[in-house]
Order: C-alpha cells, then sequence, then structure tokens
C-alpha cells in the first residue's frame, strides 16, 4: 500500500473543496467518459488493443486516463477501467464487441445460477490492476487534478449480469425482482460486499474521490428503488467510510449518480454520500430544494448540447452555473460523452465553466 507522503503535493483540489462544501475560487469541472472514443489518441491506443486488457495493463490506463487532462484544464481525472469487471472479478466472463459494447456470453438466468460466482472477498486478488494503475495515475498526475475511482452500483452490475448486455427495458433483471426477491437480494449482497473490498482497495492505492453510477436506476421507479438500490448503495457508503477510516485513512468524498432517478434523490440526500449526480432531466433549483444545502449537486448539461456550435455550449454552461450557483456545485454533463463528439466542443465546456464561475462575475 502506498502512503500518502509517496504521492505528489496537490496543485489543485478544488473539486475535493466543492464536495465537502468549503469555498473554491471557481467552480470545479470534469466530464464523464472523458477519457474515451471521442478522442483520436485514444482511438489510436485502443486500436492496438483490447479494451480489457487495456485496462489490466496499468501503463495504458494510466495513459488514457491523463490523456484528457492533457489536452483541457479538468479539475479531477477518472481512472480508465469499467464498472463490469466486478462480475469479471466474480468469474463471468464479459467481452467487449465492436459495435455492442459489452457482452456475457453466460448470463444469470435462474437463481441456482449464482452458486456459479466467485467470493467477494477474492475480487480484491483479482483487481491488483486497477490498484496498480491507481498508484501509478496519482503519482503521473503530479498534483495537477484529484484521482476518482469508481464502481457500479450493486443493481446496474446485477441488470448487466442478468441481461449480458445493454438492454432497452431491463426486462429479464425487472423479471428476477419480481420473480425472485430472495434471490435478487442475495445477488445485490454479493456484489455490494465485492464493491465494498474493491473500492477500499481503491482508496489504499490512492483515490481521492469515489462516484458510485446506478446508470439504471430510471428502470426502478421509487418502490423497486428503495428495496433494490438504496439499502445497497447506504451500506456501500458507510462500509467505504468505516473500513478507510479502520485502514488510518483520511476520508474520502463520495458521489452516487442516480441516472434516471430524480424519484431517489430524497432518499438519497439522507445518505452520507457528500455528492449527488443528476442527470439533464432534473431541474437543478428542484434538485437543491429536494436535497437540501448540505449536499454538493454534481451536473448536467444534456451531453448533446456539446453537438451545438461553441457559442450554443459557452451561453449553455453560463445558464447552468446560475441555476445551480457556485457554491456545493460541481460542473459536469448530465452522462456520458459519445464517441462521435467533437473534443473542440468540451473545451468550450470547461472553458466556459471556468470563467463564469470566478468570483464577482
Ligand atoms: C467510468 C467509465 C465507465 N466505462 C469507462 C469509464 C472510463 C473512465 C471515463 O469515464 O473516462 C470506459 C469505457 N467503457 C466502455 C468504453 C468503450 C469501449 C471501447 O473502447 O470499445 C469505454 C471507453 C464500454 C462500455 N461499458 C459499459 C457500456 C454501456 C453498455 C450498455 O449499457 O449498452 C459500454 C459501451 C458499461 C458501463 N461502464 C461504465 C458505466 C457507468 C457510466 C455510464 O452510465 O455510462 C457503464 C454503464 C463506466
Amino acid at each position: 500500500m502506498p502512503q500518502e507522503n509517496e504521492f505528489p503535493v496537490m496543485k489543485n483540489d478544488r473539486l475535493l473543496k466543492a464536495a465537502w462544501g468549503q469555498e473554491v475560487d471557481v467552480v470545479p469541472v470534469w466530464a464523464m467518459r472523458q477519457a474515451g472514443r471521442y478522442l483520436p489518441e485514444f482511438r489510436e491506443e485502443r486500436a492496438k488493443c483490447d479494451f480489457f486488457t487495456m485496462c489490466q495493463t496499468p501503463a495504458l490506463s494510466c495513459k488514457v486516463t491523463l490523456q484528457p487532462l492533457d489536452r483541457f484544464p479538468l479539475d479531477a481525472a477518472i481512472i480508465f477501467s469499467d464498472i463490469l469487471v466486478i462480475p469479471q472479478a466474480l468469474g463471468m466472463v464479459v467481452e467487449m464487441r465492436a459495435g455492442e459494447g459489452p457482452v456475457f456470453p453466460a448470463p444469470l438466468r435462474e437463481p441456482e445460477d449464482l452458486a456459479k460466482l466467485g467470493s467477494p472477498a477474492d475480487v480484491c486478488s483479482k483487481l491488483q490492476y486497477v490498484f496498480d494503475a491507481l498508484t501509478l495515475t496519482r503519482k503521473e498526475l503530479k498534483g495537477r487534478a484529484p484521482l476518482i475511482g469508481f464502481s457500479g452500483a450493486p443493481w446496474t452490475i446485477m441488470a448487466y449480469m442478468i441481461e449480458g448486455k445493454g438492454s432497452k427495458t431491463m426486462s429479464l433483471a425487472k423479471g428476477w425482482l419480481y420473480k425472485y426477491p430472495e434471490a435478487s437480494h442475495k445477488l445485490l449482497k454479493i456484489i455490494t460486499d465485492a464493491t465494498v473490498n474493491y473500492l477500499v482497495g481503491q482508496v489504499k492505492a490512492g483515490a481521492q474521490c469515489l462516484q458510485v453510477f446506478e446508470s439504471h436506476a430510471e428502470h426502478l421507479g421509487p418502490e423497486l428503488f428503495r428495496k433494490f438500490s438504496l439499502p445497497y448503495l447506504e451500506q456501500i457508503c458507510n462500509e467505504v467510510k468505516e473500513r478507510v477510516a479502520k485502514a488510518g485513512l483520511k476520508d474520502i468524498p463520495m458521489i452516487v449518480f442516480p441516472k434516471g432517478g430524480h424519484f431517489a434523490l430524497k432518499d438519497l440526500a439522507a445518505l452520507k454520500y457528500e455528492v449527488i449526480g443528476i442527470d439533464w432531466t432534473v431541474d437543478p433549483a428542484l434538485a437543491r430544494e429536494i436535497v437540501g444545502p448540505n449536499k454538493t449537486l454534481q451536473g448536467n448539461l444534456d451531453p448533446c448540447a456539446l453537438y451545438a456550435d461553441k457559442k450554443f455550449i459557452d451561453n449553455a454552461v453560463k445558464e447552468m452555473i446560475e441555476k445551480f450557483g457556485r457554491n456545493r456545485y460541481i460542473a459536469n454533463l448530465g452522462h456520458g460523452m459519445y464517441p462521435d463528439m467533437d473534443p473542440e466542443h468540451l473545451a468550450a465546456f470547461v472553458n466556459a465553466v471556468h470563467k463564469y464561475s470566478k468570483k464577482g462575475n
């Protein structure tokens, strides 16, 4: 485990300050999927190498994590990896297929299939490559910005394990929630335990902030969310914070991002996550009213606004900052970047956040 003093001194920690609710000079900004196929230098690396091999090679993961920071004055790096490394570490095969995305050749079909999964206690030994990538990247960042680690939330991971790929309806996975509630809770508990171990390992390796992606919250609605998502999100936050403290490490801010989960904001505000991410369908003023003054909000420009011209983007950012205000706020898109976006339009987004959020502006 690297010691804190092995890492470079932070030159820019405004993202961490905003997460804790401290004053910042300008609003911090980053973009979900900022390391990815919209960058030609990423596509060049990707053409040489399979997706998961890139994730499993710390020097490559580090290289592509830093690519967007070399181009834009971003206030955070997010480690290049994927949420689906957890099902892999539990023994499932996941392939990344061109034009199709992630595919599980043998998804979970019946409750009996749970017996095939490995133990949550073993995931850290299987995911050492992520920890090595984090430690290397934290050093190579040289304090330019904090390093974010991440995981999928249990429901989102369960959905992929059962569907075997992306799905418009999530009907197979939701079928489990209705047909096999007990087995669903058993699976969610396995994923939760694995995720806690994994996230604590990420902090030990040098992650300075953690984001938990509940990318498929929208499929649940308030009732299923309360039963099958919220308790596990709570357990992850509480246990990670307890175990980080027990290891003698500094508390780290945690972000929860319930994509499509506008109905979940009040429940999530009662948990210990410092930051709640919102997508573009949520009105910032309403989100603030619901979560109260003691949470940081993150979001929420429609990613597709980056297809507009730079003048439009500049103005959209100005309006976004007016709505969120400068305090307890981290600027981001409402979901990830798409591969056909123009990198210069991300530059316009990032620059506008800093321009319009300067004090006295
Ligand atoms: C945070 C992150 C993720 N994936 C990747 C990162 C890298 C870091 C970054 O954000 O820059 C690389 C990352 N992950 C992937 C890619 C493209 C693959 C390639 O290069 O071929 C990249 C750059 C592949 C991937 N991986 C996944 C999908 C979606 C599948 C679907 O539901 O249809 C896809 C297409 C699963 C996945 N992966 C992730 C999420 C949560 C965020 C979100 O909601 O988008 C999800 C749902 C998280």
